[in-house]
C-alpha cells in the first residue's frame, strides 16, 4: 500500500495505537446489520441525516488537504474524490431519505447529536489548521475504517438498496484505489514531519477514531 515498508509503518502504528476503537468501529453492530440487511429503519433514518451533516463537513476538509497538499499530483485524487462525494454519495442521501419518508423539514428540525457535534469540530480543527498531515490523519481514519467494515461484506449484497448502496460506496474498485492511495499519502508525508508534528497528526488520528465509534453508537440512541 506504500511507497517503502519503513513508511508503510507510520499509518500501521496509528492504526494499532487507535485500539481498540478502531475494531469497534470496523466491527460495529450498525455495520453487522447493514450488511445482514436487517438494520432497523429508523437507526438508519437517524444515522443518515447525521452523516449527512458529517459529509458537509466532511467536503470543506477534503478542499483543506486539496489546498495544503504539497503537490498537484496529490490534489488531482482528492478533487475526484470529493466530485463522487458531491455527486454520486449526495444523490444516495437524497434517494435514501425518500424511501425512508425523512423529509427536510425533518431533516431541518433534528439537533446535532452530541457525537455529530463532536465530529463536525475535529474536521474543523484539522481543516483550521491548513496543514495537509493534519487534513490526511482524519480523512485516513473516515475512509479506511469505512473501506474496512465495507469489504467485510465480501460481495454480499442486501436487497434494500439504502443497505446495499452504502455498502458499495464504500467498497468499489475506485473507493479502494483512493484509499490505497491516501493511506500512502499519510505514509509519505508522516516520513517527513518531526517528532511534535507526528504527535499532532497521531492525536487526531486517534480522536477522530473514537469519533467514528461514538458516531455509530449514537445511531442507536433514543431519538
Ligand atoms: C461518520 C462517517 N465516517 C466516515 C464516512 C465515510 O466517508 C462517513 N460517511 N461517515
Amino acid at each position: 500500500m506504500s511507497a517503502s515498508p519503513a513508511e508503510a509503518r507510520f499509518s500501521l502504528s496509528l492504526r494499532a495505537a487507535a485500539e481498540p476503537d478502531w475494531s469497534a468501529v470496523t466491527g460495529h453492530r450498525f455495520t453487522d446489520e447493514l450488511i445482514a440487511g436487517t438494520l432497523d429503519d429508523a437507526v438508519l433514518a437517524r444515522y443518515l441525516v447525521q452523516d449527512h451533516r458529517f459529509i458537509d463537513a466532511f467536503v470543506a476538509l477534503l478542499g483543506a488537504a486539496i489546498a495544503s497538499a504539497d503537490r498537484f499530483e496529490a490534489r488531482i485524487p482528492l478533487c475526484r474524490f470529493a466530485a463522487m462525494v458531491t455527486s454520486d454519495e449526495n444523490d444516495y442521501f437524497l434517494r435514501a431519505f425518500k424511501a425512508l419518508g425523512v423529509d427536510e423539514a425533518m431533516r431541518a428540525d433534528l439537533p446535532d447529536h452530541p457525537a455529530t457535534a463532536t465530529f463536525k469540530a475535529l474536521m474543523a480543527e484539522a481543516r483550521l489548521t491548513a496543514d495537509y498531515a493534519c487534513c490526511l490523519a482524519v480523512l485516513v481514519v473516515a475512509e479506511w475504517s469505512y473501506l474496512s467494515w465495507a469489504e467485510r461484506a465480501g460481495g454480499r449484497l442486501p436487497p434494500r438498496f439504502e443497505h446495499a448502496e452504502w455498502i458499495t460506496l464504500h467498497d468499489n474498485p475506485f473507493f479502494r484505489e483512493f484509499v490505497g492511495w491516501l493511506v500512502s499519502e499519510l505514509d509519505r508525508v508522516g516520513a517527513m514531519l518531526d517528532d511534535a508534528a507526528r504527535a499532532r497528526v497521531e492525536d487526531l488520528f486517534r480522536r477522530a477514531v473514537a469519533a467514528e465509534r461514538a458516531f455509530f453508537d449514537a445511531a442507536y440512541a433514543a431519538a
